[in-house]
């Protein structure tokens, strides 16, 4: 048997455990439409309504969650998974209560585990899973492997796009790279659509409609919505500041919705109970789907 299918084989037979943290992954076709922004304070506003989050930063080489933060993480999952860190060491504490880890090169280095490291990373997501009610995946940007592995194995996404015709063009790109996945699931999968940075006169609920309609018709795909969010200044202002949108400018119309796609999220919470998967099974399911490459 030789390596791959070793890991195959291993990856196959860690047994489900019962799941309890919800996964939402945030992710766009085109970068800098505002995943980073829209992840932390979403996080803030969900730990606001009594749920225990944590801030998964997927997108490697940046750090723009820290920097949205205020915060500098000593180790990242690499450190776990290769230098034998706990969770305790890897998650840095952010505003209120809300954990973060940074992926650092952990992410890519996912192929390259021995059959010991897997079943201590399993461990640990396990126990993880078990400590976390809410994990908010932040992923790199572009339709990269990475960005499509963990759409795939994600069973809540939320897709951010701008109006800007590029924006809304390289959502659905992702939506129909998605879709041709074998293991991209529709019946396993809510697509929530967040239209960012809209002005005046732009109507975000066509951008919605819009791509609503195609994706259905040409990739038999429901894309639901959970809102819009205004062009705000405060946003770029919290930045400097190092802080959260939410914390800062408590008023803006940004800290609004990002308070309202908190309450709806939490209002569908019996709908996803069904799906709720876990970090495990995303992690299981990225090494499923790098192992067959
Ligand atoms: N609603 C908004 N109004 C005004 N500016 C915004 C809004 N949302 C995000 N921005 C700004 O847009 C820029 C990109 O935001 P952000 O870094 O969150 O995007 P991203 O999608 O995570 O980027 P990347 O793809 O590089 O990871 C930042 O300068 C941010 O301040």
């Amino acid at each position: 048997m030789d390596q791959a299918e070793k890991l195959r084989k291993l990856v196959k037979e860690q047994n489900s455990p019962k799941p309890t943290s919800r996964v939402i992954t945030v992710t766009s076709g085109k970068g800098g439409v505002g995943k980073s922004s829209i992840s932390v304070n979403l996080a803030l506003a969900l730990s606001r309504l009594g749920k225990k989050v944590l801030i998964l930063d997927a997108d490697f080489g940046l750090a723009n969650i820290e920097v949205m933060l205020g915060i500098r993480p000593k180790y990242n999952l690499a450190d776990l998974m290769f230098k034998g860190k706990n969770l305790p060491d890897i998650i840095t504490n952010g505003p209120e209560n809300i954990g973060f880890i940074s992926g650092g090169s952990g992410i890519q280095e996912l192929t390259n585990l021995t059959k010991d490291q897997i079943i201590y990373l399993i461990n640990k997501l396990v126990e993880l899973d078990q400590t976390v009610d809410i994990i908010i995946i932040d992923t790199g940007a572009g339709i990269t492997d990475s960005v499509l592995q963990f759409a795939t194995a994600s069973s809540e996404i939320l897709l951010v796009t701008t109006p800007e015709p590029t924006s809304i063009t390289d959502a659905y790109a992702l939506l129909k790279t998605l879709n041709k996945k074998a293991i991209f699931s529709v019946e396993d999968t809510a697509i929530r659509l967040i239209a960012n940075r809209v002005t005046l006169d732009e109507k975000a609920d066509d951008i919605y409609e819009k791509l609503k309609t195609v994706a259905s018709k040409f990739l038999n795909l429901n894309l639901d919505y959970l809102g819009y969010i205004p062009l705000d200044n405060t946003v770029s202002k919290a930045v400097i500041r190092q802080q959260p949108v939410i914390s800062v400018y408590p008023n803006s119309s940004f800290a609004k919705q990002i308070n309202s796609f908190a309450m709806k999220l939490c209002d569908t919470d019996m709908e996803i109970n069904q799906r709720k998967k876990g970090i495990t099974q995303v992690f299981l399911k990225l090494l499923r789907s790098r192992i067959q490459k």
